[in-house]
């Protein structure tokens, strides 16, 4: 297959320092040449440009949304490139930077398959809103922007309006939501798999369910974002938001080549991966593994 890697080394959507450096210690750690071995051709478009803000121009654009004009600007041209690579048949394999960058990859799928769903594998929901955001991070925010809820800034990057369906929103493994992040999952019945449910229902049944619905809407594209905080926070210590209860190593390969082995998606982000915070390189070496492993098993 041809693969687009787009590589975001942003953080303004986390706030944590390191986060940018995702895309570095991955290629140093061969990320190119781990896809070709898998048979597949790499276009390697770079680094996107973020624009450099100081500190002290944090809430400039919103009171409590941090860096909200950065972050807009980065997924207004990722959404971009994510399009173009649709377009000219290219997978485009987003690596972060933190989970901001889903609100673009979404928008530029959007606009190029007529009716889009997307499968969210985190620890968290990221449906949250100024008014529900604890933090005001744009990464707790990105999948709430997609579904038009949030700050115009965002709802409308790349092109006005919401860029999928809650009925084609599949968030798999959440088991550290925030208050308003529940109430707008039911409120819009998104299909909410929260960590409780998969135990409860077991990876595979999961896996058969989502496949089974997406196979009956009329769906012409899947956007994967994955969310490394997804595993167990014992397995993870190089991410910003680790959280407890997690997947394994080897539920996290099941539930990506569940998906990945389908030919049903059509694009994918890789997300926060902090080597500043890591452990003597424990969960970059683990994002390498998981890597090859997605293009071993993608279709
Ligand atoms: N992509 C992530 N790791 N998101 C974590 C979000 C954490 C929390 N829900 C917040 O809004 O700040
Ligand atoms: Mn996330
Ligand atoms: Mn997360």
């Amino acid at each position: 297959m041809n693969i687009n890697l787009l590589a975001v080394p942003i953080m303004y959507g986390c706030d944590r320092n390191g986060a940018q450096y995702g895309p570095k210690i991955l290629r140093e750690k061969d990320l190119v040449e781990v896809i070709k071995n898998q048979n597949h051709v790499v276009y390697d478009f770079g680094n996107l440009f973020i624009p450099s803000v100081p500190e002290s121009e944090k809430y400039a654009n919103h009171e409590h949304i941090k860096y909200l004009k950065p972050v807009a600007e980065t997924n207004n041209n990722l959404a971009h490139l994510v399009y173009s690579s649709l377009c000219s048949e290219s997978f485009p394999f987003v690596v972060g930077g933190d989970h901001s960058l889903g609100l673009g990859s979404i928008s530029g799928a959007s606009k190029h398959f007529e009716n889009l769903a997307v499968i969210w594998i985190d620890a968290h929901g990221d449906i949250n809103t100024p008014e529900t955001s604890p933090t005001g991070n744009s990464h707790g925010m990105p999948l709430a922007a997609a579904l038009g809820v949030g700050v115009p800034e965002l709802t409308n990057v790349y092109y006005d309006g919401p860029k999928v369906k809650p009925e084609n929103v599949y968030i798999i493994g959440a088991r550290d939501l925030d208050e308003g992040e529940v109430k707008l999952a039911k409120d819009l019945n998104l299909n909410l798999y929260t960590m409780d449910t998969v135990r409860k229902m077991g990876i595979s049944t999961v896996i058969e369910e989502v496949l089974n619905k997406i196979k009956s809407s009329n769906i012409d594209g899947v956007h994967l974002s994955f969310d490394i905080d997804a595993l167990d926070k014992s397995l993870v210590p190089g991410t910003g938001t680790p959280v407890s209860n997690g997947f394994s190593f080897e539920e996290g390969k099941k539930l990506l080549e569940g998906f990945l082995s389908t030919g049903l998606i059509k694009s994918m982000d890789f997300v926060e991966l902090n080597p500043i915070l890591d452990n003597k390189d424990m969960t970059s070496n683990l994002c390498i593994e998981l890597i090859n492993y997605i293009f071993k098993t993608l279709r």
